[in-house]
């Protein structure tokens, strides 16, 4: 049988202000699976992507259980080890990650700088790499974009860059929160199909975080549904959406909002 991925098992989360923001949650996924995880907000989607990472804000805790990834326990992993694995092996892009890019410098110089961080090749060697993932992200004029500081980019192109930046490093989990929300509809789907491409081209595993269950059914093989920090529902997306178990499954696919994800 293949390892999975991912294996987390009764995995509990407590912040400070006393709330459980996650309890007893476990599930496994394969390598290569995509991971759709829907839920109102506040149900724990975030917090669940920040165990995943060992990344959870300050007062955040986990009181319980354990985060395989290929078959090694992580939670406990020192910082020295984080170090390895976190951007690399395991990579995370926000909603808003493309506006953390560095606005005084060129996007091509932190680009290459970033990918230089982690393999010892030339700079021009980097400086293709960048232009190859930033097509791959639809993006039509790669050179210019390298050679442009962030804010002369549009909020679509900077996000694009972000997440080409996050899978150049070729993980093999990649956590997003929400990573097409702020999006229009066309560059959203431009850039889920492009995960898509990257999943099947590299095998890469993609937890997708959305409050947007349209999104979910389209992109995922699995899809949680989450609600108070429990998971209620981990089923195959085909079948969760025709055969929903949970009756607050059934209200979320009820609510899908307007997208038409059906004809492009
Ligand atoms: N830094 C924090 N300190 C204290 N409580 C927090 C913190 N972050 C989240 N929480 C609480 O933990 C619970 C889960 O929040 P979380 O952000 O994981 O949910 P979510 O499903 O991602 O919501 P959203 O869709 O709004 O992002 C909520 O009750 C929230 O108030």
């Amino acid at each position: 049988m293949m390892k999975p991925l991912l294996d987390i098992r009764n995995l509990s989360v407590t912040y400070q202000s006393g709330s459980a923001a996650l309890q007893d949650l476990s599930f496994t996924m394969k390598p290569g699976e995509i991971v759709g995880i829907v839920g109102e907000s506040g149900s724990g989607k975030s917090t669940l992507l920040r165990a995943i990472l060992g990344m959870l804000p300050d007062g955040g805790q986990c009181t319980s259980g354990e985060v395989f990834f290929q078959g090694k326990s992580i939670l406990s992993y020192s910082p020295a080890e984080w170090g390895q694995i976190r951007g690399k092996r395991i990579a995370i892009v926000f909603q808003a990650s493309g506006s953390y890019l560095n606005p005084i410098r060129k996007v091509g110089s932190q680009y290459i700088e970033a990918i230089r961080a982690h393999f010892t090749i030339s700079k021009k060697t980097a400086y293709d790499m960048a232009l190859n993932m930033l097509s791959g992200m639809g993006l039509h004029d790669p050179q210019q974009i390298m050679n442009a500081y962030p804010n002369q980019l549009s909020g679509g192109m900077k996000q694009r860059t972000a997440i080409a930046m996050a899978v150049t490093m070729e993980p093999e989990l990649l956590l997003t929160d929400e990573p097409t929300s702020a999006l229009d509809v066309t560059t959203q789907l431009e850039v889920l199909k492009r995960l898509h491409e990257l999943r099947d081209r590299k095998g890469t595993g993609i937890i997708m975080v959305t409050h947007n269950m349209a999104v979910a059914a389209h992109m995922a093989d699995q899809i949680g549904v989450m609600q108070h920090g429990t998971l209620v529902e981990y089923e195959k997306a085909a079948k969760l959406i025709t055969n929903p178990r949970e009756e607050y499954t059934r209200q979320l696919l009820q609510a899908v909002p307007e997208l038409d994800l059906g004809g492009q």
